[in-house]
């Protein structure tokens, strides 16, 4: 039997161009565990993911803020609406969130705000502190959030929901925002394109990068490497 997974979208199952790796569709179909999608993305994408591979839509999204499993839902803290103050004192700044007028990159999103890596992380992170909020910043957005979730919490509640305990998991990703779920995942891989604090807090540095990186992570999960 193999390891239930929890894996990363975005520098995890995607090429460099960010679009998703053909490759890996039928590799998390054929998945003989639970496959839990975990993201920094808001809900509708990795529940699209999901359904477009044909596998039991099983997700965190906004880096641990909202899950979904078995039919039901769950937020873990909300900075939400203390991240739209700090988006009205970045717009007095001079800055919109960088994503164009009708914002698909937050409309769904329920409990955080992503702001565009053209935006300036500085002033971001300085309006953000004074709410008490993170800045997370994945590779490809900085996310202002709550402090306390995280994708790691939310596989804690997601595991459970599927009777598995955390440490049963194997965790795929490429990120500071995969660092938690690294932490409570029993085995944990970052892909070779990832950053410092995913390549320290990871068991295992591939020497792949992306969708490769995914691929030879799933090899080696097999062979209960
Ligand atoms: O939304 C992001 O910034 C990153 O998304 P990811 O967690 O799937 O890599
Ligand atoms: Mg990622």
């Amino acid at each position: 039997m193999v390891a239930p997974l929890a894996v990363d979208i975005d520098g995890t199952l995607s090429r460099p161009d960010r679009s998703i790796d053909s490759r890996v569709m039928d590799v998390l179909r054929e998945w003989d565990a639970p496959v839990v999608i975990a993201t920094g993305k808001a809900l509708p994408y990795p529940v699209a993911l999901c359904d477009f591979v044909g596998i039991e839509e099983r997700v965190i999204a906004e880096n641990g803020g909202v899950a979904y499993v078995n039919d039901d839902l769950f937020y873990f803290g909300d900075g939400r609406s203390a991240a739209v103050e700090v988006r009205e004192e970045f717009a007095e700044a001079g800055y919109d969130l960088g994503w164009g007028e009708s914002d698909l990159v937050n409309r769904w999103r329920e409990t955080e705000l992503a702001v565009s890596r053209e935006r300036p992380l500085a002033l971001l992170r300085e309006l953000a502190e004074n709410y008490g909020l993170s800045v997370v910043d994945t590779g490809f957005a900085y996310h202002v959030k709550a402090t306390e979730p995280n994708k790691g919490t939310a596989l804690q509640t997601v595991a459970a929901e599927l009777d598995y305990d955390p440490g049963e998991f194997a965790a795929i990703g490429d990120s500071v925002n995969d660092v938690e779920m690294f932490g409570v995942a029993g085995e944990s891989y970052a892909v070779a394109n990832a950053d410092d604090d995913a390549r320290a807090a990871a068991d295992v540095v591939l020497d792949e990068s992306n969708a490769d990186g995914f691929l030879a992570a799933v090899e080696r999960i097999r062979d209960g490497d």
